[in-house]
């Protein structure tokens, strides 16, 4: 390459990289306002800092490409206009951050005062005040002789907004301080949210059909910047004292930690978590600690805060652009990343139950790759507007499965349907048997509990237990082992056993063979009732099956009975009908049912109990006019002594009409409808075949 060809080369790197930086300048410009105007960012923290980290190390090697409007060069976003404009007397300033390793982060903080205080590698440790870094918006508290008289957000630094009214309805705020504060004492502090009342708030908010927001950090600041304080008053808010700005007439004691001890005897809240500690050891030994209680402390932290504790020494130590020197936030992986919901699946639980599961652009967030998350169930995802195709934002903390836990609407770009999961998944993803879900009930349902791969073990245990099909020695290791090696799918299996399947299982002598064969062999002749609890139908409990045995008297009775049919037995109200209904409507399970007899699993049937089947079992009847000889309560009392229904006006679900004499608009109604009318003639005879039925 010759001269010329190489300072063109050069030419064409350093207009790319201007290109780059401004655009730069416009994503970061553009994201700020949508977080610190709008309190509602679009991004993830962690990917708005990798774009201003891209943009500081550009212009740190080229500083002609600094412009004088770079946002590395302020803190913070405007100030919005709708609040009066408060000038920070002592700026306001940003932390420089450190992302690195426990151990480095510390090192390397601690190297750098030490390098500029130009102190000598045998001189002794550096004293620091290491606090927690709140996730939440940066306040200044003006009191005077101990009365709060302003407050202020951040803005840019130099210039707040004067938020004060807001700011009074915070509890944690006090509103005259204790002890004898000076004439002239600015507090800085965080304004943040408990994750329990940022949960509750957003119920509250998506219930009245209002924004959700997407953190603790953007409600807290979103709640202080209403222009209505009466809604600032509804948000629960919490503050932390961890500085002070304009102070006049107060001799400041030598140390930050002193700073904090004294604001606390004035009244303040000052978080409890903080340390004195000594060198580079003593931070990342905070850093570690912290790290382990982070998940236990009810609100969001993003690090630790280090501060020199010598006041003496951070006035030596001074500023940089928009942040001090002697201080540093030390980070922990974030616990929230923004990503893309590709599809949402369900997984089946043992108990049949359905969990909408987030399939995610796979996303970096609390030191993993996360590629699903739990949707809960389908009220969360009505609750939280969660569709396929929205940016949502992801959370995992600790150990906890990651979650969803908001769609970002800014970044809904088109219309897209509501997810229904019953639309999506009528049935079962495992064994395809039809999916329910009760009225009151958050959870969907496969209903094939006989028959569905993922309910195997738990419905094999159950049958097997001692009040059910009661096989003795078939408890849960050797269920693991029957269904692991795939010798036994369902209950069925179980009668089709041999030795030699089971000479393969570990720890399975011949005599325990023999034995659980013999004790398989032995529980084919069982009861009705037993045979009904075993088939674990969701509801069902040994009592409701006994009921059941009792009142039908034959299996077959029991599967063709539709709801109002099984809500004559007693204890059965609707829910437990429709699950019993369900449950016998799935062809899966009568398929294994039928397997199960033929296998010779067999018990006497008995007729049904008194008053079970009869001509009016579960027949609507209407009473109408005067009828010759009884009064009407007492064919009301009569009908529904043999299991009959009287209702108060006619429909199409009536069966019968009982017309008096001086029968009126029911009985039009009942003609023009075809309903069979009768009179109490008819009525009698009805009961009477209803009790030879008996
Ligand atoms: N997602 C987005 O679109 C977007 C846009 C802009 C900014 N941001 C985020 O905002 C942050 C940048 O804002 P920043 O410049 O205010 O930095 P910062 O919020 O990371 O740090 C400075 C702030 O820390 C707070 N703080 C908490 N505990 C403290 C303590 N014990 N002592 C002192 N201060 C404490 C103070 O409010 C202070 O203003 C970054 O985390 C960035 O990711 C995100
Ligand atoms: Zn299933």
């Amino acid at each position: 390459m010759d001269l010329f060809e190489h300072a063109r080369a050069q030419g064409d790197a350093l207009r790319a990289l201007e290109a780059r930086a401004a655009e730069l300048r416009a994503l970061i410009a553009q994201h700020d306002h949508a977080y610190y105007v709008l309190d509602a960012p679009t991004i993830a923290d962690a990917q708005y800092d990798d774009l201003f980290r891209e943009l500081q190390a550009i212009e740190a090697r080229h500083p002609d490409l600094k412009t004088a409007d770079s946002p590395t060069q302020r803190v913070g976003g405007r100030p919005l206009a709708a609040f009066p404009a408060v000038r920070h007397r002592i700026p306001m300033l940003s932390i420089r951050t450190e992302t690195d390793t426990e151990a480095s982060g510390a090192e390397g903080f601690d190297a750098r005062v030490r390098r500029e205080l130009g102190l000598a590698s045998a001189a002794p440790a550096v004293e620091y005040a290491a606090e927690l870094k709140f996730d939440g918006l940066a306040i200044s508290l003006r009191y005077e002789h101990g009365l709060l008289v302003q407050a202020a957000t951040r803005g840019d630094g130099e210039t707040g907004e004067d938020v004060t009214s807001n700011v009074r309805t915070v509890k944690a705020v006090p509103l005259r301080l204790r002890g004898a504060p000076p004439p002239v004492l600015e507090v800085r502090g965080e304004i943040y949210m408990r994750r329990d009342d940022f949960e509750r708030l957003n119920a509250r908010q998506a219930a009245a059909g209002e924004k959700v927001f997407v953190n603790p950090r953007n409600a807290a600041a979103g709640s202080i910047r209403q222009l209505d304080p009466t809604v600032a008053a509804r948000r629960p808010l919490s503050f932390f004292a961890y500085g002070v700005g304009d102070v006049d007439g107060w001799l400041l004691p030598d140390s930050h930690a002193q700073v904090l001890d004294a604001l606390e005897a004035f009244g303040l809240p000052v978080c409890a978590h903080r340390a004195v500690v000594s060198g580079a050891e003593g931070l990342a030994a905070f850093h570690a600690r912290i790290a382990g209680l982070r998940d236990s402390l009810g609100f969001d932290i993003d690090g630790v805060v280090y501060k020199v504790n010598a006041l003496a020494l951070q006035q030596r130590l001074g500023f940089v652009t928009r942040e001090p020197r002697w201080a540093v936030a030390h980070k922990y992986p974030a616990q929230e990343a923004i990503t893309l919901l590709r599809d949402i699946e369900v997984q089946v639980g043992r108990t049949g139950a359905l969990t909408p599961v987030a399939r995610l652009e796979p996303v970096f967030v609390g030191g993993v790759t996360v590629t699903n998350a739990t949707l809960h169930n389908q009220d969360e995802i009505d609750r939280k507007d969660v569709r396929i195709g929205d940016w949502v934002v992801v959370r995992r903390a600790g150990d906890v499965i990651p979650e969803v836990v908001a769609p970002v609407p800014e970044r809904r770009q088109t219309a897209l349907p509501r997810f229904v999961l019953l639309e999506r998944f009528p049935n079962c993803p495992v064994c395809g048997s039809h999916v329910v879900r009760g009225e009151d009930e958050a959870v969907a349902r496969c209903t094939g509990g006989l028959f569905c791969p993922a309910q195997r073990k738990q419905a094999l245990l159950h049958f097997a237990s001692r009040r059910a099909m009661d096989i003795e020695g078939l408890g849960e290791k050797l269920v693991d082992q029957l269904v692991d090696a795939a010798i036994v799918k369902t209950t069925v299996d179980l009668y089709r056993l041999g030795l030699l399947a089971l000479a393969n299982l570990e720890r399975m002598g011949e005599k325990s063979a023999h034995n659980l064969l013999a004790a398989i062999d032995k529980s084919r002749s069982t009861t009705l009732a037993r045979f009904i609890f075993a088939l674990g139908i969701r509801t069902v409990g040994e009592a409701t099956a006994r009921e059941l045995a009792r009142h039908f008297g034959a299996l077959d009775a029991l599967m063709e009975a539709d709801v109002d049919a099984l809500q004559q037995v007693a204890d059965v109200g609707p829910i437990v009908a429709r699950s019993i209904a369900e449950f016998f409507a799935e062809p899966h399970n009568r398929e294994v049912i039928e397997q199960l007899r033929a296998a010779g699993v067999n018990w006497t049937e008995g007729a049904p109990a008194e008053g079970a089947v009869g001509a009016l079992v579960g027949k609507t009847f209407v009473l109408t006019g005067t009828l010759p000889s009884m009064t009407r309560d007492e064919a009301k009392a009569q009908i529904e002594a043999r299991g009959g229904k009287v209702a108060g006006s006619v429909s199409k679900k009536t069966h019968y009409l009982v017309a008096g004499a001086e029968a009126g608009s029911k009985l039009t109604k009942a003609l023009e409808l075809g309903v069979t009318v009768v009179d109490e003639q008819a009525l009698r005879t009805l009961m009477n075949e209803s009790d030879t039925d008996r």
